[in-house]
């Protein structure tokens, strides 16, 4: 705050720099040129504080407590919707199987010397293998050919990320020979993403809508043959002694740390894939969410993608030395995996978890209250055929049901976004009154250093005893010697700040009553430019992470809206007239022009 004179006889104002723009003060010139209001005594203005009538002090209050029973509402009714939603998505994961098993087949390569052109059906949960004579059928959840796209086997990967997001321990394995596509599947190309980098996008979206806080840890092992320390705690979570596991705030982030778990990756030439992986290859998320209580524990849940390393024959491979114990080390642990997933998938009682370090540090993320994908890959160098299956009706029952929890879940998702976004403007707003109400009415603690009323300062000035504004006025031109009285022009000057000030202390007012405007009814008028630009503006910073903010479809604002907008609260003129709101501006411009 700082003092300033005005070229008005004993003016004393109260006001905060401003930048200067022309084309108010060629305005505010204009309009008090052309003002001819009856002349003054000089009087005192005051702005920025001190100006909103104690009575109006109850009914900020008011609006205050308003608010926060609305948005504490609002949470519940979010609370609700987001179990809603959850629920929903459970009941179809436990449809589709918490335990799927997906089939993809590898397009014909250039490098692919024989190949046997058989009509290969898609989008069917059958594959049939024909060799030398033998029909052997295998069944899938469902079956990619070769056409299937990147996006295509995503789509189906989705709905178990925003499962890891609710807390469920999730894994997807790629699984097959050497090869077959897995790193295609999980990796992609540059101009193909795969599952995990697109996984990581999607987590971050995913995450940046929801309310609660999220803290996404990375943590990634290659080469698991190698001497692991395992522990489990007496949750029976499962932890790896020395993975190193760093919080990523971002998508950007997240992916320079998988790069670099990638790099430490072992492969080698085999006489089936040129750039064989040899190990296993693991990247974990966790993702640990916040509720609403920060004293409450954090919930965790563990996102495994694993690109698993070539189930081939050795013989084949023409694999020695080291590549051929790498091999024969990654047999040992698919076929334990094999094991563990048969038996779960049978819900037997006893599940060989211990059979392979593999095994052992998944154990928490494959049994109960887990969803596993497992996506098989084959090669194409084989007649492969695949039918549709006997059971079409249930199969179209489960459809049904599936797409019916679909569109509850979806509406469920959409309602909690608008719920989300009420809560952001009550928040808005909840904070803009609490510090209107901390500036215009806090009482300094330390009456010694507190600053200076407006009214004392006066006194100060003029070494008068306080008296009532009219006193005050009544005292001042009395105090002043004759040629310090006002002229025609000065008062013609003072009448127009003192419109000014009025009209200020009635925006001031106007900004309490759009506070209870919106309890009441829900509807936005002066914060509402501001509070979208600045969503706007957090949304532009970050995706991710950063701020929870979510702008939706937002109304058009015109430009001199937007104008307000941009200026910092301290120095914005609140008001939902348009008119007082020019005048007040082109009156700070002058002001700030005669600094
Ligand atoms: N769906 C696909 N579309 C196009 N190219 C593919 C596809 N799947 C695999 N490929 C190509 O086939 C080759 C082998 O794939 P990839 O390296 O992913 O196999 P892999 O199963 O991971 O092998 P390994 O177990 O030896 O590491 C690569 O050149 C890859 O780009």
């Amino acid at each position: 705050m700082e003092q300033i004179s005005l070229p008005l006889d004993n003016v004393k104002e109260k006001l905060e720099p401003m930048e200067p723009n022309q084309d108010y003060i060629d305005a505010f010139q204009l309009e008090s040129e052309s003002m001819d209001s009856p002349p003054l005594p000089n009087p005192t203005i005051y702005t920025d504080v001190n100006v909103v009538p104690e009575h109006e002090k109850d009914e900020l209050e008011h609006s205050i407590l308003n608010l926060e029973g609305e948005i504490a509402e609002l949470k519940q009714k979010e609370r609700l919707l987001d179990k809603k939603r959850r629920k929903a998505l459970n009941k179809i994961l436990d449809i589709k199987g918490s335990i799927r098993v997906f089939c993809r087949v590898r397009p014909f390569l250039l490098s692919d010397r024989r190949r046997i052109h058989e009509p290969i059906s898609t989008g069917l949960e059958k594959v049939v293998v024909k060799s030398v004579g033998i029909r052997k059928e295998y069944r899938y959840d469902k079956v990619f050919h070769q056409a299937a796209a990147q996006e295509d086997v995503f789509v189906e990967v989705e709905p178990i990320l925003r499962s890891a997001l609710d807390g469920h321990n999730v894994c997807i394995f790629a699984y097959g020979q050497t090869g077959t596509g897995k790193t295609f599947t999980m990796d992609g190309t540059n101009n193909q993403a795969g599952i995990i980098p697109r996984a990581i996008e999607e987590l971050f979206r995913q995450a940046s809508l929801d309310n609660s806080p999220y803290n996404i840890f990375n943590e990634h092992a290659g080469g698991l043959h190698g001497n692991l320390n395992i522990q489990t705690d007496p949750k029976g979570m499962v932890e790896v002694e020395g993975l190193t596991q760093v919080q990523i705030p971002d998508t950007v982030k997240a992916k320079r740390w998988y790069a670099k778990g990638r790099r430490a990756r072992s492969t080698s030439w085999t006489n089936v894939n040129e750039t064989s992986s040899r190990s296993h290859c693991l990247m974990r998320i966790t993702v640990s969410r916040h509720g609403d209580d920060s004293k409450a524990k954090a919930q965790v849940s563990k996102l495994w993608m694993v690109d698993l390393g070539g189930s081939e024959r050795l013989l084949k491979t023409g694999a020695t030395g080291q590549t051929l114990d790498e091999g024969r080390a990654i047999n040992l642990s698919l076929s334990a995996l094999g094991d563990v997933i048969a038996a779960l998938r049978r819900k037997r009682g006893h599940v060989p978890y211990r059979n392979s370090k593999l095994t052992q540090i998944l154990k928490d993320s494959l049994g109960d209250n887990s969803k596993v994908l497992m996506l098989v890959h084959i090669s194409p160098a084989r007649a492969i055929e695949t039918y549709r299956d006997l059971t079409e009706d249930i199969n179209m029952q489960r459809q049904k049901r599936i797409l019916e929890l679909e569109v509850e879940m979806r509406e469920a998702e959409e309602e909690c976004q608008k719920v989300r976004y009420q809560i952001q403007k009550a928040e808005f707003l909840l904070s803009e009154n609490r510090e209107l109400l901390l500036t215009s009415y806090q009482v300094p603690d330390d009456k010694e250093n507190a600053p200076i009323s407006p009214k004392e300062d006066y006194k100060e000035v003029n070494n008068t005893p306080r008296v009532t504004d009219k006193g005050i006025r009544r005292n001042r031109t009395s105090h002043f010697p004759r040629f310090m009285t006002s002229t025609v022009a000065s008062r013609q000057r003072q009448s127009a700040a003192e419109k000014i000030v009025a009209g200020r202390a009635r925006s001031l007012r106007s900004a309490t009553r759009s506070s209870l405007q919106f309890s009441a009814s829900q509807s936005f008028s002066y914060s509402e430019f501001r509070f979208r630009a600045i969503l706007k503006e957090s949304n532009r910073k970050s995706r991710y992470g950063e701020t929870k903010l979510l702008l939706p479809e937002s109304p058009k604002c015109n430009v001199s809206e937007m104008k307000m907008a941009s200026i910092p609260r301290s120095k914005a003129v609140i008001s939902s007239d348009p008119n007082l709101r020019t005048t007040l501006s082109r009156h700070r411009r002058r002001m700030s022009d005669l600094i």
